[in-house]
């Protein structure tokens, strides 16, 4: 069982609510840093408080949503050591997986379906990484580019 980190804007908040009971039923601890309604909210804001926990191992993994689920991986993405993938279907996020060695999921509710989504989940958190030595070569070029900065 994990401990995982969740956000959403408004435009996700009816996807995170389904995923999270989703993982609470499977046995997992959620650390759920919002949104809490409908209101809208200002995604990079969402993203930020959940990248924070990745990037300081409270949690093993972050999952963040908004309308496209394309904001707020851009903004998860900002932290340091956070590798944010968005994905639409399990062949991404089973490849995010293996050769990005993603820490955070991104996902749209105006995009992808609910189904699909649970799908994705599933194969984000089941999926380790390859331990390929060319995916950790290009792993360590990402963390050089932040270091860089
Ligand atoms: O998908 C998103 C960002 O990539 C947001 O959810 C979207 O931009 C919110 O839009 P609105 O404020 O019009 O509901």
């Amino acid at each position: 069982m994990m401990k995982i980190g969740m956000a959403c804007d408004h435009g996700a908040y009816t996807y995170k609510e389904e995923i999270k009971q989703m993982l609470i039923d499977e046995g997992h601890e959620v650390v759920d840093c919002g949104c809490h309604d409908t209101n809208s909210v200002d995604y990079p804001d969402m993203a930020k408080a959940c990248a924070d926990l990745v990037a300081n191992k409270e949690v093993d993994k972050g999952i963040v949503m908004c309308g496209t689920g394309i904001g707020i991986s851009i903004a998860a993405n900002k932290v340091k050591g956070i590798r944010c993938a968005l994905c639409t279907d399990v062949t991404m996020a089973r490849l995010t997986r293996e050769h990005n060695d993603a820490n955070m999921l991104s996902m749209g509710q105006r995009t992808t379906g609910i189904e699909t989504c649970k799908d994705i989940v599933h194969t984000f958190l089941n999926t380790p990484f390859s331990e390929g030595e060319r995916h950790k070569g290009r792993i360590a070029k990402i963390s050089a580019i932040e270091d860089a900065q």
